[in-house]
């Protein structure tokens, strides 16, 4: 069965453990969701209309069977041949094989293809999402929406859906078949089903609640592993270890004890149904004797055949109620998919956008506003005249806004008061994609890819030469190392740049935004963590990438922008001084206090 909580039915009659895997959970909108994902298969019609007949034709055999079975015992008894009866009873076994064999082929195609479709749709329009969307999710709820969602509905459409028609048609055929032989017995035969339907309903309600706190309770033991895992040297250092093991031992404990009551409650309704069957099954039994002796029923094919209707029936019941949970988490997390496909996408660029190849680099902020929720500003009115070729240094004390204005000149969030213009045209004038490739950019975040160190210094400018990638990792003064790598510059990151050391990341980084030769340069925090000779090292590089370009440098260390242009310090989203390093230091402020306080008095 799809859900992984689910254990293989246990052979008692024919039922299956009931309650085990109820921890569905309950999808907001059913019915419409429902809807939405009928109409994702609007390529697949054809193949749905036969996988319902295939399920049709599958449930034949359990339908026809005990009727075919009477018939033989019939013959006997009537001294006819067997034969025909039993080369029909071996075809119909035969004939089923091969129905529920083309029953899996077309659903394994048509899920798997709806599977890929979501999947794409899903990481496409990802994508296209505004970076301000994954400030409100965290990553890994993403990524579960990603796998768990998309595998929960790739395992319930290929399983559970044929195996839903098929008891759905059973279920109607086994009934119509009792109907006709006996609709007496049948109503005994009903009666056992109602009260097995009732006494799982009451128990599962239960073990629902039960295996729901096991499932939360697991996530939160997997949450501490996850965190003594990547933490684990932290925990060291502090020397948390007894104290983690603690923590570990009493979620352990709590699951262990939650799971214990989970599975004894699934496993106390499978022996009561199991006697609740074989009572009815008596009950049909003596009721069939009492009716042939009494003469009311025909033959012992016709008691034959209904006792082992009677051992088909309950069943599909059962399995359906199964199924049914496995539908409502499926459709939980369809729910959760289309969610993400509802959202607004970035904002499209404007019908008569400009495009954008050579820029001057003079770039304007005029009265800018903005914040990254309503109720909290973090850049309050701040104006700037940057002309082009101009080396603009932003400094400040930490969370003051210094990253989020690069964030608005990127365009990766969008002013909320006032206007930022390059050469004269707002910056949402321009095509997005134009603007984008305007700056060479060295962010916080030294993300590389898990490629070659070749592909990571080419990933902004993917037809490089290899003697650009070595002449760009040149001026970044990454070459030395990249040299020492095993194999060069085709050394693989197979852990995205994890084996590489912090300031080797930033080498590459700086290497990435030089090979892209864009008109503005951006350098966030580029030597927040390298040794001074690296710093160097960065220094000489980022002079060398700026000059006669517009560029805007983040540094802590103010050693590194003595230099620029102009230097503009910010501080609680306010521009608080603004000059060159001499200007600054003369006029004996906030910036004059913290470079004295970083470089030691002397120096100034
Ligand atoms: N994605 C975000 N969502 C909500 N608030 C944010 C987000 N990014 C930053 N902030 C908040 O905005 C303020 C300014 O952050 P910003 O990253 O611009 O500071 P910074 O000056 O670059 O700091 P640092 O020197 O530490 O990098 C901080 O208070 C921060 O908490």
């Amino acid at each position: 069965m799809a859900d992984k909580n689910m254990v293989p039915p246990a052979n008692l009659n024919g039922i299956s453990r009931p309650g085990r895997g109820m921890a569905a959970v309950k999808p907001k909108n059913f019915k419409g969701t429902l809807l939405r994902l009928w109409n994702l298969t609007k390529g697949h019609r054809r193949g749905l209309g036969w996988i319902l007949l295939l399920s049709a034709l599958a449930s034949g055999a359990s339908i026809l069977s005990p009727y075919i079975t009477g018939n033989v015992i019939n013959a006997i008894k009537d001294g006819d041949p067997i034969t025909v009866v039993l080369i029909m009873l071996i075809a119909l076994y035969a004939g089923e094989w091969l129905v529920k064999f083309l029953q899996q082929f077309f659903m394994a195609s048509i899920g798997q293809r709806v599977i890929h479709h979501i999947r794409l749709t899903l990481f496409e329009k990802i994508k296209t999402l505004p970076l301000s969307f994954f400030d409100r999710h965290q990553h890994g709820e993403l990524m579960s929406r990603l796998t768990n969602d998309v595998d929960n509905i790739s395992t319930t459409i290929s399983n559970s859906l044929t195996l839903l028609l098929t008891y759905g048609f059973t279920i109607i055929g086994i009934l119509t078949m009792m109907l006709c032989l006996s609709p007496l017995l049948t109503l005994v035969a009903l009666a056992g089903v109602v009260l097995i339907f009732f006494l799982t309903k009451v128990v599962t309600k239960h073990t629902r609640q039960l295996f729901s706190a096991q499932q939360k309770n697991l996530g939160i033991l997997n949450g501490q592993i996850e965190e003594g895992i990547s933490g684990l040297s932290v925990v060291k250092a502090f020397c948390r270890e007894e104290e983690m093991e603690r923590e570990f031992e009493e979620k352990n404990e709590k699951l262990c004890r939650v799971s214990i009551r989970a599975l004894i409650w699934s496993g106390y309704l499978m022996p009561l149904m199991n006697v609740i069957n074989n009572l009815c099954y008596v009950a049909v039994a003596v009721f069939s004797g009492a009716l042939y002796v009494a003469g009311k029923i025909s033959g012992l094919g016709l008691i034959t055949s209904f006792l082992l209707y009677v051992r088909q029936f309950t069943r599909p019941f059962v399995e359906i109620a199964n199924i049914y949970n496995n539908f409502q988490t499926a459709v939980a997390g369809a729910e959760r998919i289309f969610e993400i496909l509802d959202k607004t996408p970035e904002p499209e660029d404007k019908k008569d956008a400009l495009p954008l190849t050579h820029p001057r680099g003079d770039v304007v902020m005029d009265h800018v506003w903005f914040g990254y929720t309503p109720e909290k500003p973090v850049l309050k009115d701040i104006s700037l005249s940057i002309p082009a070729g101009t080396q603009v240094a932003v400094v400040g004390p930490t969370g003051s806004g210094k990253t989020t204005v690069i964030n608005l000149l990127t365009r990766f969030y969008d002013v909320t008061g006032g206007s930022i213009t390059l050469d004269g045209h707002d910056l949402r004038d321009y095509r997005m994609q134009d603007l984008r490739r305007v700056f060479g950019v060295v962010l916080q975040d030294t993300s590389l890819f898990a490629s070659s160190v070749r592909d990571n210094i080419a990933y902004g400018q993917s037809g490089a030469a290899m003697e650009q990638i070595k002449e760009a990792a040149r001026t970044a003064g990454a070459d030395a190392f990249i040299e020492r790598l095993p194999r060069s510059y085709d050394t693989v990151l197979e852990q995205g740049g994890a084996e590489l050391s912090q300031g080797e990341r930033q080498l590459l980084t700086i290497a990435r935004a030089v090979l892209t030769n864009a008109p503005i340069m951006i350098l966030d925090e580029a030597t927040s963590s390298v040794d001074t000779v690296t710093e160097q090292k960065i220094r000489r590089a980022m002079l060398k990438i700026c000059q006669g370009r517009t560029s805007f440098i983040i540094a802590h260390r103010l050693s590194t922008i003595r230099d620029s242009d102009l230097i503009v310090l910010i501080e609680d989203g306010t521009i608080a001084e603004m000059g060159t390093h001499e200007e600054l230091i003369q006029l004996g402020g906030r910036y004059a206090m913290m470079y004295k306080t970083q470089t030691g008095s002397a120096d100034i």
